[in-house]
């Protein structure tokens, strides 16, 4: 099939490199002139494992294109997929304003039948929405499905993800919509779920809200351990042992961040709230994860003696999480920025980010990061941080404390080395 996928970013490229894969022949726009051209030149502008080679080869292969006319797009393909950025409004709202610039595009050139797919995250209704604008531009019934279609993947695993779903949801009454959107997706296995549309939205929305709810939960699960001198990590085994529950997704730290989780939480609470239905579960679990950061530098604090310009601190990790370049709301550099409203000096390392903030000095390794620092903070998952070191850490510094922002150390080799560690939730 061929196939129109608006939106260059890490949901576009993923699916169009995974598309192109499957057999399918792939026109990929984004209204980022520069960027199409870095496309067309190789250059991939995400950092996701894999899909460098994919895109390459598909590209290669003459079926995955880079281009940047939309209503051209759209005109050629039988399906037309929109993956553009849906950020936080002021208020906390999806903000729609690209995913209305690409429907006001899609209206110009529908000049025979297509099936639209919103694979953006969208508030309940936005189908509903959607359909509504197209006609009011004069677009005839008959010429579009508007089908929703979330994407679950998560970044760092992106390519993995999608062709390793738990499930595929088409969010559609339309059969024969339906049955074109489950064939794009022939040779992946996964459970297919056919529902509504405003069904599909909430599956999205839900997904990420309860996610968040479990970190909420297991963060502040761990300052409970903290007061009580317990070990999260095996209090959480003990929990998600019980398969209702489950393990996944139950690893305490400093919060979490990242391009969708924090967004897609507020999208929905404002979405309710629109319709006076407030959601002060999730207004929880927001102020659970906006104070945890704050939990563990006051935890820091006091094992250091104090936070001042005395202080020599060195950050491991800048980006939201292991395996990305993304550092949209990442809690390490939140945490790099409430330390230097302390005055404390700051070095910092990450393997591929090293964005620009006041008061912080990056440095090309981890080990020059820690050179006479008196507290070292794990602040992103990395694997390269985990097989550290701790030998070397050791004799470079001056102080000895290792705090786990991620729980992720192994606590006996820090140890061992002599250092003193200390975890979220642990001692
Ligand atoms: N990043 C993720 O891991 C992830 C996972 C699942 C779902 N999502 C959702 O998917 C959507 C896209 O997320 P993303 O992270 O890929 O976004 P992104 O910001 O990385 O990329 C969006 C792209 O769309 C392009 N764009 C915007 N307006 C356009 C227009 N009118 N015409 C053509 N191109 C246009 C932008 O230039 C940009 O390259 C969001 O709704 C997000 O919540 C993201
Ligand atoms: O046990 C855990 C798991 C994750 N995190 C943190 O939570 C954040 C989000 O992580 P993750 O969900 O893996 O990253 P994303 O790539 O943002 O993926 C989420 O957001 C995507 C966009 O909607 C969805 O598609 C995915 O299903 C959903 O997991 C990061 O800061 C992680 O460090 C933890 O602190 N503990």
């Amino acid at each position: 099939m061929n196939i129109g996928i608006i939106g260059a970013g890490y949901v576009g490229l993923t699916t169009a490199a995974v598309l192109a894969e499957l057999g399918h022949v792939v026109y990929c726009v984004d209204r980022d002139i520069g960027k199409v051209e870095r496309l067309n030149n190789g250059i991939i502008p995400i950092y996701e494992p894999g899909l460098e080679e994919m895109v390459d080869r598909h590209r290669a292969g003459n079926r995955l294109f880079f281009r940047h006319d939309v209503e051209e797009t759209v005109k050629q393909n039988e399906v037309i997929m929109i993956a553009v950025g849906t950020p936080s409004a002021e208020d906390g709202s999806a903000d729609l304003v690209y995913v209305r610039s690409v429907l006001n595009d899609i209206a110009g050139a529908l000049v025979d039948s297509k099936v639209i797919i919103m694979k953006s995250t969208v508030p309940p209704g936005t189908g509903e929405w959607a359909e509504s604008f197209l006609l009011e531009k004069g677009v005839p019934r008959e010429r579009f499905e508007m089908v929703s279609n979330p994407e679950f993947l998560r970044e760092g695993t992106a390519i993995y993800d999608t062709f390793h779903p738990d499930r595929i949801v088409i969010g559609t009454h339309n059969k024969s919509a339906a049955e074109i959107v489950q064939s794009l997706y022939a040779g992946i296995e996964g459970k297919i779920i056919v529902t509504g549309r405003t069904e599909a939205e909430l599956i999205k929305y839900g997904s990420n809200a309860f996610l968040a709810t479990k970190l909420s939960f297991i963060n502040e699960l761990a300052r409970v351990c903290d007061v009580y001198g317990a070990d999260i990590m095996d209090v959480a085994m003990g929990i998600g042992k019980d398969n209702r529950i489950g393990e996944r997704f139950l690893q305490a730290g400093i919060g979490y961040g990242g391009s969708c989780l924090p967004k897609d939480v507020q999208a929905l609470m404002a979405a309710a709230a629109s319709k006076n239905e407030p959601l002060k579960l999730l207004q929880a679990v927001t102020e659970v994860n906006d104070t945890q950061l704050e939990a563990y530098v006051r935890k820091l604090e006091k094992v250091l003696g104090g936070l001042d310009e005395t202080k020599h601190v060195a950050i491991w990790g800048a980006t939201f999480k292991e395996n990305t370049d993304d550092l949209r709301y990442s809690r390490a550099v939140a945490l790099m920025e409430e330390l230097a409203k302390k005055s404390c000096v700051l070095t910092a390392y990450d393997p591929l980010a090293a964005p620009p903030i006041a008061g912080v000095a990056w440095k090309k390794s981890a080990l020059e990061a820690v050179e006479g620092a008196d507290a070292v903070i794990i602040a992103t998952g990395w694997d390269e941080f985990k097989s550290g070191d701790w030998e070397q850490v050791a004799s470079r510094m001056k102080g000895s404390v290792v705090l786990d922002g991620r729980n992720v150390l192994n606590r006996i080799a820090v140890e061992q080395a002599g250092l003193r560690y200390v975890g979220v939730g642990r001692l």
